[in-house]
């Protein structure tokens, strides 16, 4: 069973994005990459990536994550701040520690291709 279904699905991804993305606009040091976008768009991306994340079935592979990011010039700092934000978010919805560390290992499992190393 992936962490996605461990943590309630869909449903979990649902009750993540709102919080995520009050964290991430509230992140000085990533806020600007977020804020130029619709809010219906943004909400769909944030919901791509928690899914991803969460190893759900929408799952982008190494190469989409790359051409994603690719023109954004992303540092490692920005990664950790996203990383950071997404281990908030799911302390706050209580998940397990167990499944955070999972999750975390998902998204460093991206990370050369997110910060197109
Ligand atoms: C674990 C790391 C990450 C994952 C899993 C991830 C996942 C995703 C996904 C699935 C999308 C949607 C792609 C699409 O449909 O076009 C996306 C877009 C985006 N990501 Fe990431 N991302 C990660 C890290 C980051 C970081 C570190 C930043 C910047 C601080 C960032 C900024 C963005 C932005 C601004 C978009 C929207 C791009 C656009 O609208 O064209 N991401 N990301």
């Amino acid at each position: 069973m992936s962490v996605y279904e461990k943590i309630g699905g869909d449903a979990a991804v649902n009750a993540a994005v709102d919080i995520f993305y009050r964290k991430v606009l509230a992140d000085d040091r990533i806020s600007d990459f977020f804020d130029t976008v619709d809010m219906e768009a943004q909400h769909a991306k944030q919901k791509a990536f928690l899914t991803m994340a969460f190893g759900g079935p929408n799952s982008y592979t190494g190469k989409d994550m790359r051409e994603a990011h690719k023109h954004m010039n992303l540092t490692e700092e920005h990664f950790n701040a996203v990383a950071e934000n997404l281990v908030g978010t799911l302390e706050e919805l209580e998940v397990p520690q167990e499944y955070i560390d999972e999750i975390v290992g998902i998204a460093v499992s991206v990370k050369d291709d997110v910060l197109n190393k």
